[in-house]
């Protein structure tokens, strides 16, 4: 059985539960359920702590698993970034008091920097030639510099919010940005057919998420400018239609872009253009 770590807990857990219930897998039906065997998928799934995944699977002993790339990187692990999973997204900052003359990576010299994300925050210090102290601390990293143990601090930051009701400002440039991956056990082959599988159940989550199928008619001799807005992946399907001046075309298309194609698909001369959520898919 292909063994898999999930995060049990925090921002992470829910989306990564809902992607692998979308691709198939059976999760656990308590939340006090460490473990729960799928001996239909052929994979059991560990609930972790999504700090302590990339501890796991760096050494081998779960195959995969679902964090954060900020969490990897932190870690330190000889895990393998496998694959991106579209949610998740963050980015990893520096932020000063709003008083502090603290505002450029220079000032950070001789500082005490609090952080839950220590080697992050250490290799990109050595990096850029500065050193610095830092505090660690596992949560609420905002106060410490209210509460005088550290100048500033390095944290994740979505929308900002805390760190304004925290009275602090971003500075320079993202530590990183970050976003949920698959990661993969250095003793496990990149090409072992169970992670096949799995990435590839995940990656027809994500085409279900972030495309359409677009149905629409055109007559036939505008058929290839039709196409040419929407190419598809491989190529649309064409049909003929009763009446031999017209075809119908089914082609998948990006969610995001589907009010544009329907205005230059109707300005090509296509009618009827409809619109279906995909339920599943395998590209
Ligand atoms: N708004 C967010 N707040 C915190 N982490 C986020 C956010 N958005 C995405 N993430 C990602 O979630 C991961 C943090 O997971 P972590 O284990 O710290 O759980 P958490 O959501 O912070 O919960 P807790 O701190 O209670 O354990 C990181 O990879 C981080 O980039
Ligand atoms: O920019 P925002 O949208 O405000 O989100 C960022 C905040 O969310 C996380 O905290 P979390 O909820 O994980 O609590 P923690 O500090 O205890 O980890 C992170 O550490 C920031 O504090
Ligand atoms: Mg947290």
């Amino acid at each position: 059985m292909l063994r898999i770590a999930v995060p049990n807990k925090g921002m992470l857990s829910e989306p990564a539960w809902n992607m692998l219930a979308e691709a198939g897998y059976r999760l656990r039906s308590n939340p006090r359920q460490l473990v729960v065997e799928d001996p239909d998928n052929d994979v059991e799934l560990f609930y972790l702590r999504p700090i302590d995944i990339a501890v796991y699977v760096g050494r081998g002993t779960i195959d995969v698993g679902i964090t954060g790339h900020d969490l990897l990187l932190n870690s330190g692990t000889e895990a393998q970034r496998h694959m991106d999973l579209g949610f998740g997204a963050s980015t990893f900052r520096f932020a000063a008091p709003n008083e502090s003359p603290i505002a450029s990576l220079a000032d950070i010299e001789g500082k005490r920097v609090a952080t839950s994300f220590d080697k992050l925050v250490h290799d990109y210090l050595v990096r850029n030639g500065i050193n610095a102290e830092t505090i660690h601390l596992d949560g609420a990293v905002e106060s410490s510099v209210q509460l005088g143990v550290a100048d500033l601090i390095a944290d994740v930051v979505s929308t900002g919010t805390t760190l304004r009701n925290a009275g602090l400002r971003i500075f320079g440039d993202p530590i990183m940005r970050s976003e949920a991956i698959l990661i993969r056990s250095p003793r496990l082959d990149e090409h072992d057919e169970r992670l096949t599988i799995l990435s590839r159940r995940l990656q027809g989550v994500l085409t279900a998420q972030r495309y359409v199928l677009m149905d629409y008619d055109i007559p036939v001799e505008k058929v290839s400018a039709a196409v040419a807005v929407t190419p598809g992946f491989e190529s649309p399907t064409i049909s003929p239609l009763h009446d031999k001046q017209w075809a119908a075309v089914r082609v998948m298309v990006p969610k995001a872009k589907v009010n544009q194609l329907m205005d230059k698909l109707y300005e090509v001369g296509a009618r009827g253009i409809i619109v279906t959520a995909l339920q599943a898919s395998r590209m």
